[in-house]
């Protein structure tokens, strides 16, 4: 039987403080696709994210993630098939040089010696950056758009099946952003990304999940639900900027 990467099934989620900021999820995510999750400040989004590799245990309904379970006797095996891109490359990057920080994940996983070398030489340049370049630089030191790649570099060095991306053109400049939004067209894995920037997922994403309030309230062609300013606005949001020209020109 064939797997979907990933399978949500009617997963709810109450913070201890009360607050309930997943209610009722159902999804699948197929094998290659680039999935946006879009919804206003406080609709989730963070939430779903910290269940796909298990920093947060669902309390109700179930994930399962290949063929796993998240449970923690699978958390281990579920980390190395779920990389997850977090929103600042700080929380991410921390040794001295980048080379040091792009070999972390895959040293963890037992790589030494050529393997690994190969292992980050081919995750560097999967993000652009030259290794003789960049792999003694302290990634400290690096502008927002390389940490950014560095911090992805990482996550590819582990070889996931699927990318999960936190706002991913957050703090980027125009230039960075775009680069950014290529980088992400390149990269075959199953890509899921939450984002308040619009106009990327109308560049990258073919597939769109809208949550409010907790809840799943659009799952279908990012097309169609971008250029419906009703329903947006309807969820706190706003059409992106390429769309409302196009409509306004007509
Ligand atoms: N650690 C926490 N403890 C208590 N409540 C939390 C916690 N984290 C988030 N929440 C609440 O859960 C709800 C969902 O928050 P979440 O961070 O998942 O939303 P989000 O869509 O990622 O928002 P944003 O776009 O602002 O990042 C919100 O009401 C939020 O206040």
């Amino acid at each position: 039987m064939h797997h979907n990467p990933i399978s949500i099934e009617n997963l709810s989620y109450v913070y201890p403080d009360g607050i309930q900021a997943l209610q009722g999820i159902d999804l699948q995510i197929k094998a290659t696709a680039k999935v946006a999750i879009v919804g206003a400040n406080g609709s989730g989004k963070s939430t779903l994210l910290l269940h796909l590799n298990g920093i947060l245990m669902p309390q109700q309904g179930a994930i399962v993630i290949g063929e796993m379970p998240v449970l923690p006797c699978n958390l281990m095996a579920i980390r190395n098939f779920v990389g997850v891109v977090f929103q600042n490359p700080d929380d991410q990057l921390f040794m001295p040089t980048v080379w040091e920080d792009v070999a972390f994940g895959p040293m963890n996983q037992g790589l030494r010696g050529k393997d690994l070398e190969i292992r980050v030489a081919e995750a560097l340049v999967a993000v652009g950056l030259d290794l003789a370049k960049y792999r003694e630089r302290p990634s400290q030191n690096l502008s927002g758009g390389e940490k950014k790649r560095v911090a992805i570099a990482g996550v590819l060095a582990m070889q996931p099946q699927v990318l999960v991306f936190d706002e991913p053109s957050a703090q980027l400049d125009p230039r960075s952003r775009r680069q950014l939004i290529q980088l992400l067209q390149t990269l075959p894995e199953t890509q899921l990304i939450a984002t308040h920037d619009l106009d990327l997922v109308l560049d990258l994403c073919d597939r769109t999940i809208v949550l409010s309030e907790g809840k799943i309230v659009y799952n279908g062609e990012t097309r169609e639900v971008l250029s419906d300013r009703e329903f947006l606005l309807a969820h706190a949001l706003e059409m992106p900027l390429s769309l409302n020209s196009k409509s306004e020109l007509r």
